[in-house]
């Protein structure tokens, strides 16, 4: 018999229905390692909105639900009411799997003991299902990063890559937002936060373990218009949201800008909604990664992924335990 694991998921929206999708069709994968999940709840803020979930989801605005629980999926957004639902059960010492970069990078103070014990599983937090996090925390350990540029939002580069086709900024938002690329408040995409608070929880993973999201500077693609594309595209070049994070020293400096890039840079080879991040690093050389970076399926996939790790005893994505960036 299968040892019967209680999920508990906050939020059942675009990347919510993906997981409840993928959790049952990997129930047998899932079985195969001895495990089954069952799913008390699934906590929204209302009941009659239509949505693509399994019927029967227990879908409820009561979060008692979570009370039984054994491993708790947050996926709701925002960042001070997920941190509240889920600190107890992190004090209680159960594993949360969750998506939500903002509450990683704004709430560091009180998650980082947490997550250095390996309780919070967070891969799908930054390039979504593209893993970047766990390679991170695991094989490339033996090296020493020193420089990184990444394209971290998904919304971003697709208004972007609509843009370099005619299309307006304002349709290429809207279209975002219907695919569900977006966050719901869009300003954190399109004025560069989301990126940001990826690139905050990159750094803690890769240079210093606490590293300040108020640290990183940033600016949008809220400004660019039209004629800013066709002038790039004009000289060879393509307007990217760039993340960058290079070691100066015993510090660090991070940024979040509009670059041009010339259009054969690797950066540019991620169009629409996909990400990529380039790392150079003693040891391991140069690396690159490429893949979906927003969405719901491509999303879910890591979160699934990160579940899987739940049940085979493999601890979230861990910095390592030290005060400082000092000589790292
Ligand atoms: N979409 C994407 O491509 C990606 C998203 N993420 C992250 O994943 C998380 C979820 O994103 P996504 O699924 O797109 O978001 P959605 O807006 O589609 O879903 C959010 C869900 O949470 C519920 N919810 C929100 N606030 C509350 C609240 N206060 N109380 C109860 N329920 C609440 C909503 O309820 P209701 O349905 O009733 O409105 C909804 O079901 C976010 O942290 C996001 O940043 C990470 C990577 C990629
Ligand atoms: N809104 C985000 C979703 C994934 O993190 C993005 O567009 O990249």
């Amino acid at each position: 018999m299968p040892n019967t694991l209680h999920l508990g998921m906050l939020g059942g929206g675009t990347v919510g229905a993906g997981v409840l999708r993928l959790l049952r069709e990997r129930e047998n994968r899932l079985a195969a390692l001895g495990t089954r999940f069952h799913l008390r709840g699934v906590l929204v803020r209302d009941v009659v909105k239509p949505r693509d979930v399994p019927e029967g989801t227990p879908i409820t605005t009561n979060p008692e639900f979570l009370r039984d629980c054994d491993v708790i999926v947050e996926l709701m957004g925002g960042v001070d009411r997920p941190l509240e639902l889920i600190l107890p059960h992190l004090q209680a010492g159960k594993p949360v799997v969750t998506a939500n970069k903002a509450m990683l990078a704004e709430r560091w103070e009180v998650l980082r003991s947490f997550v250095e014990a390996g309780l919070v599983h967070y891969e799908a937090s930054v390039m979504a299902g593209t893993p970047v996090l766990t390679p991170l925390a695991t094989v490339l350990r033996g090296s020493r990063v020193t420089h990184l540029q990444a394209i971290l939002n998904g919304t971003c580069n697709f208004i972007l890559s609509r843009m370099e086709e005619g299309g307006s900024y304002e349709d290429a938002l809207k279209e975002a937002q219907r695919l569900g690329y977006a966050e719901e408040d869009p300003t954190l995409d399109v004025g560069g936060f989301d990126a940001a608070h990826k690139l905050t929880v990159l750094a803690r993973l890769v240079g210093d373990p606490g590293f300040r999201f108020e640290d990183v500077s940033v600016t949008g693609i809220d400004t660019l218009t039209l004629d800013d594309v066709r002038t790039a595209a004009a000289k060879g070049e393509r307007i990217k949201l760039v993340g960058e994070f290079v070691r100066k020293g015993e510090t660090w400096s991070a940024a979040v800008a509009p670059r041009r890039l010339p259009a054969d840079h690797p950066l540019c080879s991620a169009g629409a909604s996909r990400n990529a991040l380039w790392l150079s690093g003693e040891g391991c050389g140069e690396l690159f990664f490429s893949g979906g970076g927003a969405g719901g399926l491509v999303t879910a996939s890591a979160v699934v992924g990160d579940l899987f790790s739940v049940v085979s005893n493999v601890p979230g994505q861990r910095p390592l335990p030290r005060p400082s960036a000092a000589e790292w």
